[in-house]
């Protein structure tokens, strides 16, 4: 039985956790540099946790600054099975009030200003990012939100603009008009990266506010934000024991997407052209295949 390491990544407002006995702060150096802060490692019973909060305590990075890479890889590296996001997020649609968790399925990546790969010029790697959230985690972590009372949607479009400053109204308008159901700011190439060092991805969108596209509230601003994410970190919390009670006694199998072996079908450099100090980058990300 066992064999869950949740990597845990805190956003806006989540920068601890509780429950764990046997905390231990992990500093952990990466090729791709320092991760955002000092990470977090403790188990409840059989299942382990790794805690990162994604803009360092005291929330010192923006989300174009976030170590994305670095993040990713130092979660690889400490043997993380499974890494659930746990993001604030703006609603696109009435339905999506403020309070309620959307269990992200597909994500439309705006970004631009970002590090996106692990690969490069002599390793190069094209992953599948149809079904970017991995469908078992996401669904055990709207079980376990729905489970403490929130307010869960089972699926939904995240639409990852890069920021810091929020949309505009026309702006607004256009990701409605996609179809999009939230917005953030850091989802994205976070998820992307995940794939790539093929560890399954979910995120717990957390809604704040209803952006700017509505005529009857008020835009977007960090105050009103922050009025709403108090309230929502502490369901958070209390859905990631809630997750971990789930799991108590479980085995771990793979992903239904086949997420742990991807890198078994991207890899096209032929081992001639193989960059030997890109490689040895790698070493964590696709040690597996390499
Ligand atoms: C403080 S509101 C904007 C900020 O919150 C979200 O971050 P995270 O996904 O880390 O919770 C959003 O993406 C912005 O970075
Ligand atoms: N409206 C919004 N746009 C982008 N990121 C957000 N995070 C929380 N609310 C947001």
């Amino acid at each position: 039985m066992g064999g869950w390491t949740i990597g845990v990544i805190g956003g806006s407002g989540l920068y601890e956790i509780d429950g764990l006995g046997d905390a231990e702060p992990v500093t952990v150096e990466t090729p791709w540099g320092a991760p955002s802060d000092t990470l977090v490692r403790g188990t409840i019973g059989d299942v382990t946790l790794v805690f990162l909060p994604r803009h360092g305590k005291g929330h010192r990075l923006t989300p174009t600054d976030v170590p994305y890479r670095a993040n990713i890889d130092a979660l690889k590296r400490l043997g993380c099975s499974d890494v659930l996001s746990i993001s604030a997020c703006g609603s696109l649609k009435e339905q999506y009030a403020p309070g309620d968790f959307v269990m992200v399925d597909q994500f439309i990546d705006r970004t631009f200003a970002r590090n996106k790969t692990f690969f490069g010029p002599g390793m190069v790697a094209h992953v599948s990012m149809a079904e970017p959230v991995c469908s078992r985690l996401s669904g055990l972590a709207g079980d376990a939100a729905a489970s403490i009372g929130a307010a869960v949607h089972r699926g939904g479009t995240y639409l990852a603009m890069e920021g810091p400053q929020f949309s505009s109204r026309a702006e607004s308008h256009l990701y409605r008009q996609w179809g999009c159901d939230v917005i953030g700011m850091t989802n994205m190439p976070e998820a992307k990266l995940a794939r790539e060092a093929e560890l399954p991805y979910a995120t717990i969108a957390m809604v704040t506010d209803y952006d700017c596209w509505r005529d009857d509230s008020e835009a977007v601003s960090v105050s009103n934000v922050l009025e709403v994410i108090k309230n929502n970190t502490d369901k958070a919390k209390k859905t990631l024991l809630a997750l971990v009670e789930n799991l108590q006694g479980t085995t771990r199998t793979p992903s239904p997407q086949g997420i742990e072996t991807c890198l078994d079908f991207a890899m096209i450099t032929a081992p001639t052209a193989r960059d030997p100090a890109l490689l040895a980058k790698l070493d964590a990300v696709a040690g597996r295949v390499l």
